[in-house]
């Protein structure tokens, strides 16, 4: 074995797995090919010279460790066990997302029942909340037109999306109970986190395909785009 695997070979074998791993866009593939080159340079630290370079396996055992902590926190956020306990009963709402990524989300929100009819967003005004109405109905006015929304919508991403003010009015009813985001620390986060980022664009076109689907044709001033 060790005739095959001489230090040459396996710091050819180390540096052609990094670089193919380098090459790799995907997180999780990418760290397992790290964790076989660097099978690869502690094989070669031990052989290569007449001594073990204890150094260098010591720091190069350091690293894979670190990377075997970051593949099971990868891993991790795929399965229920990364549901916070506290909203677990809403996450068949947001399935859309992996329950690490509904973790996250949720770090950022407030949950709350309203306790009075509350103006949500105003027609021409800034929004200061995204909301997601877990249950309660929603009366949007807009363009002088009433109409109610079911419950399982975010109200106020338009605002969020487009960066404008709020397209309608909204109410909601005292009961209705809803999760919010400050919109102001929504935007900073999904500048600073790409991953908070993708998790919340995830949600609102799923919530936005599903307004598409069930919009109707009303008769209208013709759509003078934005
Ligand atoms: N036609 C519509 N269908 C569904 N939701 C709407 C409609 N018009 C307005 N809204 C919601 O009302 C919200 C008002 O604030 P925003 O413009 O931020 O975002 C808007 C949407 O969430």
């Amino acid at each position: 074995m060790t005739e095959i695997f001489t230090p040459a070979v396996l710091i050819t074998c180390a540096g052609a797995t990094f670089g193919l791993g380098y090459l790799i866009i995907n997180q999780m593939a990418l760290r397992l090919m790290m964790l076989i080159g660097s099978g690869f340079y502690l094989a070669y630290y031990a052989t290569a010279a007449d001594l073990p370079l204890w150094g260098a396996i010591y720091t190069t055992a350091a690293m894979m460790v670190a990377n075997v902590i970051g593949i099971t926190a990868l891993v991790a956020r795929r399965f229920r066990l990364s549901l916070p306990r506290a909203h677990v009963d809403i996450y068949p709402h947001f399935d859309v997302l992996t329950p690490g990524d509904f973790r996250l989300v949720m770090k950022h929100a407030e949950r709350l029942t309203l306790t009075e009819d509350t103006l949500i967003t105003e027609e021409g005004a800034a929004v200061s909340h995204v909301y997601y109405v877990v249950s309660g109905t929603v009366t949007v006015t807009k363009r002088g037109l009433t109409f109610p929304l079911p419950d399982g919508l975010f109200v106020g991403e338009v605002a969020y999306l487009l960066g404008r003010p709020s397209v309608a009015s909204t109410h909601l009813r005292a009961g209705a109970e809803v999760i919010r985001w400050d919109l102001g620390h929504l935007a900073q986060t999904a500048r600073r986190n790409p991953r908070f980022k993708l998790a919340i664009d995830a949600m609102l076109s799923r919530d936005l395909a599903s307004k598409v689907a069930e919009a109707v044709a009303q008769q209208s001033a013709p759509f003078a785009g934005r």
